[in-house]
């Protein structure tokens, strides 16, 4: 799914308008209606509805609500927020409309000493601002801003389009922004929703279509996309009958040091899960039982120190079809040295994560001797060590599609929706995953799934996106056997089956 900006929405806006053709007015009514559709779905009449409304096309959508709540004979109360900008066409179209009707529902609010006493169980609808916002909200607005977030513990807050004060394309720190339980959005995700910094205040997401241009749609190109299940089926490549293990390719893993084999574990079980056809593991001399025990399906080549590895540059050559290292792998100065030593030589695309990261981050020079098209799959403190800091969200992001671009590499920003910078400026968001995987092991696994996906010629764009998708499929479905409390890295793997069932067969 694209995401576009909010000068995008605008178009597409007007497109549909020009198109389809449709009065604006009369698209307002349907967006509009989709959200009256929602909320009385949601919530039995018994509820008291107090809806915000800003004087632009949000604020219309609030009143289209109101009238049709009023219709079914819910109990509304209109608050107009009279603030002094003028009225936009469709606002004053509807106000009309529903001021002939029901004048007595409706009330001006010019003060935040005009705010109401709510009820129990009132369910409060922001339509004050929406892709509209120019500015961040000052005054006595900001004083109504603060008087719905304190009812965010009582009252059930829904925003229209998007929680107001929160801007779509760019930061909304520390400014006054509505915090939503739900958010109704029309059509697209915003990427204002998919920021980490903006946790608080869209609460559940629900996209309703309303019908804008498909054409302006298919024909507008965007840098940010959200991945789904339909693109993840275009991706699948199923294994086909006269294959065998050659045709899924061999993998090296080099991951592992005392007390972080469990890292070099969990990589391998999921390499192999994913159809990586065939797998050697270079790891510490101390890591041989525990590997061969845990993981019988992998081969293993032993380093010539005990603790740690520095001689895997010797083992990376042609044989393998592409290589991991990072999980568990320690940062020892020697280890360094071969790392730079196999960067020199291997230059096919491979997963650098974790450890590896680090060392990259000490010693930026080697980032150039990565090979094109690899994945580097940092957390955000990863991120920040090789990158630098960011002042927020949305410049952490174009950071990420730049440097993607300057150093022609998949780079895989982990998180909720993990974000991921590719060679031509794109950026991915991936849409499964869930908090159950916020615990030890979990990067550990993703690598393993990356460089088996790498092993069996999936392009790198094409395993990074599927590699993240399932990786987080498989915890959405241990979360959901186990809880995401009790799930465990490990469970992630179990359900890597599961997942490719679901999803591919
Ligand atoms: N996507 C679609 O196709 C469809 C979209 N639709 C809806 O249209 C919405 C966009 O509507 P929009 O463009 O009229 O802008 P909106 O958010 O109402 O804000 C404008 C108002 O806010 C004011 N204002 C702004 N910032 C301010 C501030 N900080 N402090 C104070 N005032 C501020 C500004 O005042 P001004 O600056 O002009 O004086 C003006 O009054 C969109 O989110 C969706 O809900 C549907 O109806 C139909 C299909
Ligand atoms: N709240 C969350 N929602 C979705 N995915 C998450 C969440 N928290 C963590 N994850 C995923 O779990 C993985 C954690 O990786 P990482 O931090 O490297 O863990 P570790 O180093 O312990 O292996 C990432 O793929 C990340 O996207
Ligand atoms: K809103």
């Amino acid at each position: 799914m694209k995401i576009f900006s909010a000068a995008q929405i605008r178009e597409a806006d007007a497109f549909t308008i020009a198109h389809e053709p449709v009065s604006s007015t009369d698209l307002m009514g349907r967006a509009a209606g989709k959200c009256a559709d929602w909320l009385m779905e949601h919530y039995p009449p018994s509820h008291p509805f107090y809806i915000f409304c800003g004087k632009g096309n949000n604020g219309g959508d609030g009143l289209v609500i109101a009238q049709k709540l009023l219709d079914e004979g819910y109990v509304v109360t209109v608050c107009l927020l009279e603030y002094g900008s003028k009225a936009s066409e469709d606002y004053i179209y509807y106000y009309r409309r529903l001021q002939q009707q029901y004048a007595g529902r409706i009330r001006e609010i010019a003060d935040v000493t005009g705010f109401p006493e709510l009820p129990p169980s009132a369910v409060i609808v922001d339509a004050i601002f929406g892709t509209g916002l120019n500015k961040p909200i000052e005054g006595w607005l900001a004083g109504v801003i603060h008087k719905i977030n304190d009812q965010h513990p009582r009252h059930t807050i829904v925003a229209i389009d998007m929680p107001s004060g929160l801007k779509a394309d760019t930061s909304s720190r520390n400014t006054p922004v509505i915090q939503a339980h739900h958010t109704l959005s029309f059509e697209f995700y915003k990427l204002a929703f998919l920021l980490p910094e903006n946790a608080a205040v869209a609460g559940q997401v629900h996209i309703l279509p309303i019908g804008l241009s498909p054409e302006y749609i298919t024909h507008t190109s965007t840098r940010y996309h959200l991945t789904d299940l339909d693109m993840m089926r275009t991706i699948y490549m199923p294994r086909t009958p006269f294959s065998h293990k050659g045709t899924y390719g061999h993998a090296l893993l080099i991951a592992g040091s005392r007390g972080k084999m469990g890292a070099a574990v969990l990589s391998a079980k999921a390499c192999i899960r994913v159809g990586a056809g065939l797998l050697s593991c270079h790891i510490p001399d101390c890591g041989y039982d525990i590997m061969q025990i845990s993981e019988p399906c992998a081969m293993c080549i032993t380093d010539e120190l005990p603790d740690h590895s520095a001689h895997f540059h010797e083992q990376a050559d042609a044989r393998y079809k592409t290589i991991g290292i990072g999980p568990g792998l320690g940062t020892a100065t020697a280890t360094a040295s071969s790392l730079e030593k196999l960067l020199a030589t291997y230059k096919r695309p491979m997963v650098i994560d974790a450890d590896a990261l680090n060392i990259l981050s000490v010693y930026p020079s080697l980032l150039y001797q990565v090979p094109a098209g690899s994945i580097l799959t940092p957390h955000p403190k990863e991120f920040e060590r090789l990158f630098g800091p960011s002042a927020n969200d949305v410049e952490r992001l174009e950071l990420l599609s730049k440097q993607a671009v300057r150093l022609q590499l998949y780079i895989l920003l982990k998180g909720r929706y993990t974000a991921i910078g590719c060679p031509d400026g794109a950026v991915y968001f991936n849409a499964t995953g869930n908090p159950g995987m916020a615990t030890g092991g979990s990067g550990d696994v993703l690598t393993g799934i990356l460089t088996g996906l790498l092993a069996q010629d999936y392009s790198p764009k094409a395993a990074v996106l599927l590699g993240a998708w399932i990786h987080g499929y498989a915890g959405d479905l241990a979360a959901a056997h186990l809880s995401q409390e009790a799930m465990s890295a490990a469970d992630i793997i179990s359900n890597l089956g599961s997942a490719f069932m679901e999803c591919f067969y």
